[in-house]
């Protein structure tokens, strides 16, 4: 069992809307992993990052991750950061990995609005969202074997251009 399509790509890029609405259109499930860690824990990430820390909800993140990659047979939407562990970039290898591409405005543009993604709290968003890009990019590249740019796209456009490229 493999996922159909893995979706990457940093916050607001739309891994998480687009997973949805793709697995609707390709008619699988969906499995978003910052939903099943709230589903595992009992708790929201938000939560999880204030009690424990970011090293801590990594180490949840790094093995729900390898669960789904190996449970999973439809649309598998990742957290952001989840490529920033070694152990998952080296699990991703062999699966269709789909790049999310979004330019630093655009996705200061669709995460601004709310307060759900501790990482981009406190601080200049802009400075935290440029610093996060130059330190991941280099990785969503490597680990990915589709890139799709999102910005100035609907969701329905960004779906149907995947929709074609996963066309078997
Ligand atoms: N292609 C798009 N065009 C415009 N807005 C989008 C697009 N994709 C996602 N969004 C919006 O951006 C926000 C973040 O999307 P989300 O799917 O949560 O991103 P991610 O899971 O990658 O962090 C949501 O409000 C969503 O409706
Ligand atoms: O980029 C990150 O490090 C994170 C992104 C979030 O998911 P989205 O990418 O779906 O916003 C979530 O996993 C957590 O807040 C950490
Ligand atoms: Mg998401």
């Amino acid at each position: 069992m493999t996922p159909r399509a893995v979706l990457i790509g940093p916050p607001g890029a739309g891994k998480s809307t687009i997973g949805r609405r793709l697995a609707r259109a390709l008619d699988v499930d969906i499995f978003d992993t910052d939903v099943a860690i709230e589903r595992e824990t009992g708790r929201t990430i938000p939560e999880i990052f204030a009690h424990d820390g970011e090293p801590a909800f990594r180490t949840i993140e790094e093995d729900v991750v390898r669960r789904a990659l190996l449970e999973q047979d439809g649309i598998v939407s990742l957290g952001g950061g989840s490529i920033l562990s070694e152990a998952t970039r080296e699990r991703l290898a062999g699966h269709t990995v789909v790049y999310l591409e979004i330019s630093v405005a655009e996705g200061l543009k669709r995460t601004g609005a709310n307060d759900s993604r501790p990482l981009l709290a406190g601080g200049d968003p802009r400075q935290k969202y440029r610093d996060l890009m130059r330190r991941r990019r280099p990785l969503y590249r490597k680990v990915s074997t589709i890139r799709v740019r999102t910005d100035g796209r609907s969701p329905a456009r960004v779906v149907q251009q995947l929709v074609a490229k996963l066309e078997p």
